[in-house]
């Protein structure tokens, strides 16, 4: 039986264009000021000391760091120092009501219904654990946060990686066989079923003609007793 849910959040719960269309760019436009004007603060010096570690320049000024935020945006880089950043970023869009974090609209009665079947739900993406409470704080249909037993971004590695999945089920604390992932990205539901997990893939989009796994258009076709051994 499916104990604990973890889900993706772009191409899974909320439209990829909202992602690259709205977000990306609101934290593209800001990006080189804030760092600049919050430079100083602890918490933005530990970002940019990650950072330095990342690309092995332990000298990097300011102006280097900016340069190659803008690369790793430009290659949509999973960086956890440029995700972070981003995170801090968008509070001002969500707070400001300028945008609210898109779900696709079978995604919160499905939510709903797997808590009311003793379900736990979690969220793994490379957005930042903030970004993600930002995004289910302020999403389409309001603060849904409650539903959330936790939150994991790329500390605990990357989404392609096997020891992520394995991470994961150690810090919920349930048997990998309880476990269901659900993602729109074949190799992320590879890593997570090699390490054990059951996988679902959401298909919003283009089809998957490569992917080996069970593939879904909408939330409401996954049903939690498919699971059942
Ligand atoms: C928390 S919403 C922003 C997601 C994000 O920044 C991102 O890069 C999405 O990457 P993912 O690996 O979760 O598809
Ligand atoms: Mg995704």
């Amino acid at each position: 039986m499916i104990r604990a849910i973890v889900t993706d959040i772009e191409g899974t719960t909320s439209d990829i264009s909202f992602v690259h269309n709205v977000l990306f760019p609101y934290a593209r436009e800001r990006l080189a000021g804030f760092v600049r004007e919050h430079q100083h603060e602890e918490s933005i010096q530990t970002t940019l000391a990650d950072l330095r570690r990342e690309i092995d320049e332990p000298e990097a000024d300011i102006e280097r760091l900016t340069e190659v935020l803008f690369n790793f945006m430009d290659q949509d880089r999973k960086s956890t120092a440029l995700k972070a950043l981003q995170g801090l970023i968008w509070r001002d869009g969500y707070v400001n009501g300028d945008f609210t974090g898109h779900l696709y609209a079978d995604v919160l009665p499905a939510f709903k219904a797997w808590r009311q079947q003793g379900a736990a739900l979690y969220v793994y993406s490379s957005g930042s654990v903030n970004a993600q409470k930002l995004l289910f704080g302020y999403s389409d249909e309001g603060d849904v946060t409650s539903l959330f037993s936790g939150y994991f971004d790329t500390h605990v590695g990357a989404k392609r990686d096997v020891q992520s999945y394995r991470n994961i089920a150690a810090q919920i604390g349930k048997p990998t066989g309880e476990l269901l992932f659900l993602s729109d990205i074949r190799q992320e539901l590879d890593a997570a079923q090699q390490a054990g997990w059951h996988t679902v893939q959401l298909i919003r989009g283009d089809a998957d003609t490569e992917s080996v796994h069970h593939q879904v258009n909408r939330f409401d076709e996954i049903t939690l007793e498919q699971f059942s051994s």
